[in-house]
């Protein structure tokens, strides 16, 4: 086999690695496996630079901007959420959805990720971009940030053109290791991990985002029959197949108590869980019936958040201020 041919098998190779890893969480080779392969790329790669490809895992972490982030305007708006915080104002929104639509629809309840929204571009399954939601109309370019994060496929297993939308977040286990560095090396530390997520993705030099170990679950977008779904339970079965991360704890509920198992069986886990979540977020599945119930200005009737009651926070002893 030749070095053009060589380069081309190792870069879909470890970006099939990278799928098993990250999308089906069912790594097939070891890292030590992964790794090895990745250096022989790379060595390849540096005698014949020309046969690098695009997509190739090398070529995720480009240069340092030089001053500031881009604009970016959204053609569909990114919407908030309405929040819920007890059962009751959960009850009263199942109520007014069935009202709104005469009938109780089939609901999706997914975890809430607490992270920082992002939308991802694709034409024709090649990564186009990447970029915050800001005030839901304009947000900012983070396309070499995002290009970092080994879980972003630089190429779908299919070559749709999308617009995919979810949650860049920071792994507990990342943020104790980064707050572990930045105390050492005398720095302010993060107070949580969504802010240092936050913060890594608005790093001018991509550098420093790549060394950060972001993670992404995706969950919603802006695409066309096409796609072939035509709710959002399909929708989150879908993506994966495009070979895009999806949380696999969502689950269809068709009343109110299915609605309260999931909640209560999630805040039993959320301690085990390697990410932070904030609560729940209760959607209409079926998009005919979202459409039917439409939009406020800035979110969906569709769609609310329960929001866990806030931990106590633990102050620790070295935290209170002695006066
Ligand atoms: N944080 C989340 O895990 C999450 C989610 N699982 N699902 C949605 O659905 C969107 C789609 C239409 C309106 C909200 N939004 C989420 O977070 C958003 C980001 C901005 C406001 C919400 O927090």
């Amino acid at each position: 086999m030749d070095a053009k041919e060589e380069i081309r098998k190792l870069t879909e190779q470890l970006n099939h690695y990278a799928y098993e890893y990250y999308v089906l969480d069912q790594p097939s080779v070891t890292d030590a496996d992964y790794d090895q392969a990745y250096r022989r790329l790379e060595d390849l790669e540096a005698r014949y630079p020309d046969y690098i490809q695009a997509d190739s895992p090398t070529q995720r972490v480009g240069d340092k901007l030089d001053n500031r982030f881009e604009k970016v305007q959204h053609p569909t708006p990114m919407l908030s959420l309405g929040d819920v915080f007890d059962r009751q104002e959960l009850e009263d929104f199942m109520a007014s959805v069935e009202r709104g639509l005469g009938f109780m629809p089939r609901f999706v309840c997914e975890m809430k990720i607490d992270g920082l929204s992002v939308s991802i571009r694709y034409q024709e399954g090649a990564y186009q971009g990447a970029a915050t939601r800001g005030d839901g109309t304009v947000g900012e370019d983070i396309t070499a940030n995002v290009k970092t994060i080994s879980a972003v496929p630089m190429r779908l297993r299919e070559a749709q053109d999308l617009e995919v939308r979810g949650e860049i977040y920071m792994p507990k286990a990342s943020f104790k290791q980064l707050n572990e560095q930045r105390e050492e090396a005398g720095q302010a530390t993060f107070a949580n991990p969504r802010n240092s997520a936050a913060g890594s993705v608005r790093q001018l030099d991509p550098k420093v985002t790549a060394q950060r170990k972001l993670n992404v679950f995706l969950y919603s977008g802006v695409f066309d029959e096409s796609l072939g779904v035509s709710s959002q339970s399909e929708l989150l079965a879908r993506l994966p197949e495009l070979g895009l991360r999806v949380n696999p704890n969502y689950r269809i509920c068709q009343t109110a108590e299915e609605v309260w198992a999931y909640v209560d069986e999630v805040q039993e886990k959320r301690h085990e869980l390697a990410y932070e979540i904030d609560g729940i977020v209760i959607k209409v599945d079926r998009f005919e019936d979202q459409e039917a119930l439409g939009y406020t200005v800035k979110a969906p009737r569709w769609a609310i958040a329960y929001k866990f009651p806030a931990e106590q926070a633990q102050t620790e002893l070295k935290d209170i201020e002695w006066t």
